[in-house]
């Protein structure tokens, strides 16, 4: 079997042009950040393919030609993926940074193809800013790499790595050799094993576009499951997972953990009172003010619909009691204007201490439950503990 130059440039031009369709098509419709993303490399792939058909072909047209176009569709389709990645990413998309390096890079490989012809030079500034277009892609990518579910980040960010690695390979490698090729498109082996290399990045590049938007995806999808859109609190699914991690601790370590629930005294007036909306805007400053009494460590999460659940870890009865005493107090001295009247909220809360040998921590919560229902019928606004 012969691979030669123009037959792997023609079978990766077709592929980045049908990736680019597949791409382009499979997302039509959506218009999310990281959708428009994906359609962005998709035109990448149009200008990488369109590169690669140029090479392909490159007897049929005039040398200039192929080294004028080819090289401002691929730098080009560089710049464009910086662009993309940081779309899907939702980060800054730095189109000045890849603009420059687009023109820097196509200046140079210009000037060293027509006024001053350097093969070796060419090819050693070309790749210096493919690297850094690279370097750009890592760089976002880096970050995200470091925390938990991120492998798709990851393998995208290692194509980039590899891609640079390959560039460097092949510069040693023309300047080693005695004799280099004097073009990308004379047979031989070091230009065989580039364009057959770096003809398959696009497609690992865009299989990793797609794993890391699947990634942000189910990464989105766990977290609407989890946080509760009105306050922005963990809800109930959220407070079980997160319960478990503070009791497996807390048993570890021997130390209880403090069990909290608020609710808002009255709120169905404030509802009928005000509006739906102005309730809504009132949660949001009740939740508001619990968070600026809870330590670091501290949890809080909506249980219903104005009810809401500390646990705070490694706590005393007196600790426990404190913090409620001050929660309360919080939201009894805060005070809302809407609509240029006056609205007062107070709250009731129940709270109950989990042993560290307390296998979960329904049972506290039941005592809690318990302590808040004697706190309503006490006459609200106070706090009542659970007796063991
Ligand atoms: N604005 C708003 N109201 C809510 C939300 N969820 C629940 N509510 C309202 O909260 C009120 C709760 O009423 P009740 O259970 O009777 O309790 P309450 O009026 O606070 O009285 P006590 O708890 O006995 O002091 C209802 O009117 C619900 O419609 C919400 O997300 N937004």
């Amino acid at each position: 079997m012969q691979l030669n130059v123009e037959t792997l440039s023609l079978v990766n031009g077709c592929q980045a042009l049908a990736l680019a369709l597949m791409l382009w098509f499979g997302t039509r419709g959506g218009s999310t950040h990281a959708i428009n993303g994906l359609r962005l490399r998709a035109v990448a792939l149009l200008l990488e393919g369109s590169a690669d058909l140029i090479l392909a072909f490159a007897s049929k047209v005039s040398p200039i030609f192929v080294l004028l176009v080819g090289n401002t569709l691929n730098l080009s389709a560089q710049a464009v993926t910086i662009v993309a990645l940081r779309m899907v990413l939702q980060r800054r998309l730095c189109w000045r940074e890849a603009i420059l390096l687009g023109i820097g890079g196509w200046l140079g490989v210009t000037y060293l193809s027509t006024a001053h012809p350097d093969y070796l030079l060419r090819v050693l500034w070309g790749s210096f800013f493919l690297a850094c277009n690279c370097t750009l892609n890592i760089m976002a990518l880096w970050g995200g790499c470091r925390k938990p579910d991120t492998r798709a980040q990851c393998l995208l960010m290692w194509t980039y790595v590899l891609s640079v690695a390959l560039l460097v390979w092949r510069n040693i490698w023309l300047w080693a050799v005695p004799t280099p090729p004097p073009g990308i498109d004379t047979p031989a082996l070091i230009n065989t094993i580039y364009v057959l290399l770096f003809g398959i990045q696009p497609l690992f590049a865009s299989v990793g576009f797609l794993l890391l938007y699947n990634e942000i995806l189910q990464r989105g999808l766990h977290e609407l499951a989890r946080i509760d859109p009105l306050t922005g609190v963990i809800n109930r699914l959220g407070l079980l997972e997160a319960s478990e991690a503070l009791v497996t601790r807390a048993r570890n370590r021997r130390e209880p953990i403090g069990v909290l629930l608020i609710d808002a005294d009255h709120f169905k007036s404030i509802n009928d009172r005000f509006g739906h909306d102005d309730g809504d805007r009132v949660l949001l400053e009740l939740v508001a003010n619990i968070r600026r009494m809870l330590r670091a460590g501290d949890l809080v999460g909506r249980v219903g619909g104005e009810e809401f659940l500390v646990l705070s870890p490694s706590v005393e009865s007196s600790d426990l009691m404190a913090l409620a005493e001050r929660i309360r107090g919080a939201v009894e001295r805060s005070s809302f204007f809407i609509a240029g009247q006056r609205c007062e909220l107070t709250v009731s809360i129940g709270a109950a201490i989990a042993d560290s040998d307390e296998l979960d921590l329904m049972a506290a919560r039941r005592r809690a439950d318990i302590a808040l229902y004697e706190a309503k019928r006490a006459g609200r606004n106070c706090v009542m503990t659970a007796t063991p």
